[in-house]
């Protein structure tokens, strides 16, 4: 597989203290990567020697299959420090995006970056003026410049509205068209939305990766809705566990019976049917499983 990052044993200590630590990170090319963890837990530290901002003291980058090298701009763009980072704010947004493609010798229509994030009609503005999500947008503009293959936004649902957060959502999965993305953020909710991968760091250790789609914290679980007297009865003698039951609702570990046995069973039984689904483990209790793992390991 390509991969946009891949870094080895990657480790960044701090005196004695190891905020980051041995860490194999593989980010797909054209992902969203969901870059997850607790306050503390080594994703800026991480972040920042991706950027090559800060030096690892052991382990390797590879961005795109190549060695990282410094100034070997523009393949990352980055939105870091919320809420979006420090602007000239007597300057217009049309300015700012100028000064610094000017800065990095780059020739860029900061026009359309602007319309890109939706900020055409504030282009004029002064940057002083703008609501703390227009400064979003505004830093996400300042990471295009270049048009780098990989853009790392920072907690970019930072102190947004709900309306806000919609529109980054949308902007989110606009940006990712020919891109690789990697947003770091505590809201698991709105990564489950846009993500296709994540990563989970705590205390410094890389305690998950991959698709989101594989999320799972134990063996398989069946979300029933069914009708009838021998229901509960039946189900009991086909799982060990039934998780939950409310009503005609039920929730079951699925032992050795498939879903379609089960089913079959059911309406054998003369049990009304009336759902039968496969239980999706939510990011979150994904999380704080996987953390809970990590601590008690
Ligand atoms: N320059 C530094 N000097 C000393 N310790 C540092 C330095 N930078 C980070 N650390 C420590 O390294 C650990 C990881 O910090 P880091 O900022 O990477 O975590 P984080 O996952 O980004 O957290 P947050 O979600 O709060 O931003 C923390 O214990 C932090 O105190």
């Amino acid at each position: 597989m390509d991969y946009a990052i891949e870094t080895t044993a990657l480790t960044k200590r701090f005196g004695k203290q190891i905020a980051v630590n041995d860490v194999d990170l593989k980010v797909p090319n054209g992902a969203i990567f969901g870059f997850l963890g607790s306050n503390g837990a080594g994703k800026s530290t991480s972040v920042r020697m991706i950027l090559g901002l800060s030096r690892p003291t052991s382990g390797q980058i590879r961005l795109f299959g190549e060695k990282l090298q410094h100034k070997k701009r523009p393949l990352i763009g980055a939105m870091a420090d919320s809420p979006g980072g420090a602007f000239y704010d007597h300057l217009s947004a049309r300015d700012n995006l100028r000064v610094v493609a000017t800065s990095l010798g780059i020739t860029e229509n900061v026009d359309a970056l602007l319309e890109t994030v939706g900020l055409s009609h504030a282009a004029s503005k002064k940057v002083r003026a703008f609501s703390t999500g227009m400064r979003q947008r505004l830093g996400i503009a300042r990471a295009l410049i270049g048009s780098p293959p990989l853009v790392i936004l920072d907690e970019p649902l930072n102190g947004l509205d709900p309306e806000g957060i919609r529109e980054m959502r949308q902007l989110i999965r606009t940006l990712a068209e020919g891109r690789t993305l990697i947003i770091c953020s505590h809201l698991l909710g709105e990564i489950e939305l846009v993500a296709s991968h994540i990563a989970l760091l705590s205390e410094g250790r890389l305690v998950h990766q991959g698709p989101l789609a594989d999320l799972a914290t134990g063996p398989p679980k069946l979300d029933i809705e069914a009708r009838g007297d021998q229901v509960a009865a039946l189900l009991k003698a086909m799982s060990t566990e039934i998780e939950q039951i409310e009503g005609d609702r039920y929730r079951l570990t699925l032992g050795n019976h498939d879903p379609a046995a089960i089913n079959r069973k059911l309406v054998e039984s003369g049990a009304e049917v009336s759902a039968l689904t496969p239980y999706r483990f939510s990011l979150e209790e994904f999380y704080h499983h996987q953390i809970g793992s990590a601590h008690h390991g």
